[in-house]
């Protein structure tokens, strides 16, 4: 066993619900912190094979997906993954600011870190934000996700803005440790209006729809 647990923060009056995700970010992360890079990276290989079978990534020719800061799931095996089948793989550029941009992954040597505090990115070209719409599958980072889809994230608002460029059939993934999946019944995750819902979340252990697949007739 890991030891980790699953934060939920018991809200206090008068927090509103940005309040609410800082406290649950800063539990979350504090558990993210105790992972050793050897569990972090087992989860990286783990889920690379998880997401790798997803029906909607075996299919798909292009998939967005990020690099991962150090106490996310290791991405570089699933990115290496998919490169090596051939698929194209968009990744997050953030340029100077947090704007929203992308470029391809070519190889793990290409991959920097431009900026303290930043994710490694790729060094090619850029490609606009609007080329998020080439993806038909989308990997999301994400600290915790809720069985009704919603998804809390970094907190910078990055793909809740970015996902209004995805073709509406795209299917998006989150990637999560197993204890950051909340039931949305017992522990919702807090939710704003600009939230975007996911469609999948996986871990290291499995995957599960969120919301349910188009034309399921519920
Ligand atoms: N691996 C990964 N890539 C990702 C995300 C993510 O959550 N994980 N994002 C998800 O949306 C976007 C970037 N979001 C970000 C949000 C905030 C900061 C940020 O505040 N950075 C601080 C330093 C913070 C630190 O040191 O930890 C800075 O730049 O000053 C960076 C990236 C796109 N790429
Ligand atoms: N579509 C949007 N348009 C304008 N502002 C937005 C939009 N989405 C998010 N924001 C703003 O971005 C900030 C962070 O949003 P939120 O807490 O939902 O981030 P997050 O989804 O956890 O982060 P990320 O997507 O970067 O991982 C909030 O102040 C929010 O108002």
């Amino acid at each position: 066993m890991s030891g980790t647990v699953q934060p939920y923060p018991v809200p206090h009056s008068g927090q509103d619900v940005g309040e609410a995700k800082d406290a649950l970010r800063a539990a979350i992360r504090a558990e993210r912190e105790k992972r050793s890079p050897r569990t972090r990276a087992r989860a990286g290989v783990e889920i690379a094979q998880v997401v790798g079978d997803l029906p909607q990534v075996r299919e798909a020719g292009c998939v967005a997906a990020y690099v991962s800061r150090p106490t996310e799931p290791d991405t570089l095996p699933l990115l290496e993954m998919l490169a090596g089948r051939g698929v194209r793989v968009l990744l997050p550029v953030l340029g100077s600011g947090l704007q929203r941009d992308w470029a391809w992954f070519t190889s793990a040597d290409d991959l920097q870190v431009r900026a303290p505090g930043r994710p490694p990115e790729p060094g090619g070209p850029t490609l606009g934000a609007g080329a998020l719409v080439e993806a038909e599958a989308i990997i999301a980072p994400a600290l915790a996700v809720d069985t009704g889809g919603a998804r809390l994230g970094q907190g910078g608002g990055w793909y809740d803005r970015v996902l209004a460029y995805a073709r509406p059939e795209a299917t998006v993934v989150a990637m999560v440790f197993p204890e950051e999946v909340y039931d949305a019944v017992e522990r919702p995750l807090p939710r704003q209006d600009h939230d975007r819902t996911v469609d999948i979340v996986a871990t290291p252990t499995g995957w599960t729809w969120v919301r349910e697949p188009e034309g399921s007739g519920h």
